[in-house]
C-alpha cells in the first residue's frame, strides 16, 4: 500500500505518469467518472481549508465514488483527547483513502503507520504540503511544456511556508532548475532545506531580499501569504505581513512570459490589479488542483490502468 506523505514518495516516472493521467483527465474528466464508483475518501481535517479539502472532493465525487469527514478538529472526537492513532484505525474501518491536513508536523505519518488505507498529507503544520506540489508541477508543466531549464523565483513566508518546501523537495529532482529565495531575514528558508535539499542537491539557488531586483531574470513567480498561524507574536506577524505586495509595476519589471503561481489563500500579497494579466496563472493553478487529486487517488487506489 502507498501513502504520499512527502512529494519524494514519488519517484520521479512516477510523477511522469500521475501528471500524464492529470492531463488525459483534463481534456476529457467524464471518461473517467466511474472510476471510483463504490470507493470511499475521508477528509481529516484539523486544520482550515478551502481548496484542498473541497478539491479532494470534488475529485472524489467525479470519479464516481463519495466522501466523508471533518472540518475541523472540534467538530470531531479529536476535541475530547482522541489520537490520530486511535483516529486512524476507526477511519480504515469507513474509507478506502483518506486526505489528512494537521497543525502538527508528522501527523499524517503517524497516521500512515496505524492506517490499513492510503494516507495523502494535505498539509502537515509548517512542513510539507504534497498535493499543493502535485498542483504547482502540473501547473508548471502545463504553462511551460517542461520541469527542466526554467528559473522560479519563491516570495514571501519562506519560513513556514509549507508549499514552499514540498515544491523545492520536488523540483530540485529535474534539470537546470534555478531558485531565486526572495523574503524578509525573518523568512528565510529553514536550513533543512537549505542545506539538506539544496545544498545536497547542488541546486543553484540566492537568497535575496529585493522583489523588484528577481523579477527580470525569473521564469515562475511564487508568491506566498505570510503564514499569520504560525507567528509566535502578533505584532511580529504585523510587521512582516505587507512586506511584499505584487503590483502592476513590478509586473512591468518581469519577462513577458513569466507566470505567477500562488497556493492561494491570498490575502494582500498579489494586488488584484493583476488578476486579468494574461500572466497570473493562480486560478488555473486551481483547476489543475481537481485534475491532478484525480490522478492521485486513481494511483494511490491501483485505478490508474482501467
Ligand atoms: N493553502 C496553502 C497555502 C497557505 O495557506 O498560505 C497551505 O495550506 O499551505
Ligand atoms: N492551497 C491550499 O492548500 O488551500 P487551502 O488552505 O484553502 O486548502
Amino acid at each position: 500500500m502507498k501513502h504520499l506523505l512527502s512529494p519524494l514518495d514519488l519517484s520521479v516516472t512516477e510523477l511522469e505518469d500521475l501528471l500524464n493521467l492529470a492531463r488525459d483527465i483534463s481534456k476529457d474528466p467524464k471518461k473517467y467518472s466511474h472510476v471510483c464508483d463504490g470507493k470511499k475518501l475521508a477528509t481529516l481535517f484539523y486544520e482550515p481549508s478551502t481548496r484542498t479539502r473541497l478539491s479532494f472532493e470534488a475529485a472524489m465525487l467525479n470519479l464516481g465514488g463519495s466522501v466523508l469527514g471533518f472540518s475541523s478538529a472540534n467538530s470531531s472526537s479529536a476535541s475530547k483527547g482522541e489520537s490520530v492513532a486511535d483516529t486512524i484505525r476507526v477511519i480504515s474501518c469507513y474509507a478506502d483513502i483518506c486526505a489528512m491536513r494537521h497543525p502538527k508536523e508528522g501527523a499524517p505519518m503517524v497516521a500512515a503507520s496505524k492506517s490499513s488505507i492510503p494516507v495523502i498529507n494535505a498539509g502537515d503544520g509548517g512542513h510539507q504540503h504534497p498535493t499543493q506540489t502535485l498542483t504547482d508541477l502540473m501547473t508548471i508543466r502545463e504553462l511551460r511544456g517542461s520541469l527542466d531549464n526554467f528559473t522560479i523565483g519563491l516570495c514571501g513566508d519562506l519560513k513556514f511556508g509549507r508549499t514552499v518546501h514540498s515544491l523545492i523537495n520536488s523540483l530540485v529532482r529535474y534539470k537546470n532548475v534555478k531558485f531565486v529565495l526572495i523574503s524578509p531575514k525573518e523568512l528565510r528558508i529553514p536550513d533543512y532545506i537549505r542545506d539538506d535539499v539544496l545544498k545536497a542537491n547542488q541546486a543553484e539557488f540566492i537568497e535575496m531580499e529585493n522583489l523588484e531586483d528577481a523579477m527580470p531574470e525569473l521564469n515562475i513567480l511564487y508568491m506566498t501569504r505570510v503564514q499569520r498561524e504560525r507567528f509566535f507574536s502578533e505584532d511580529e506577524y504585523l510587521r512582516m505581513k505587507d512586506f511584499y505586495i505584487l503590483d502592476k509595476s513590478k509586473m512591468a519589471l518581469a519577462k513577458e512570459d513569466m507566470y505567477v503561481l500562488h497556493p492561494l489563500p491570498r490575502v494582500n500579497e498579489i494586488s488584484v490589479d493583476i488578476d486579468d494579466d494574461p500572466r497570473a496563472a493562480y486560478f488555473k493553478q486551481v483547476q489543475f488542483g481537481v485534475y491532478v487529486r484525480m490522478a492521485l487517488i486513481m494511483t494511490l487506489l491501483g485505478l490508474n490502468n482501467k
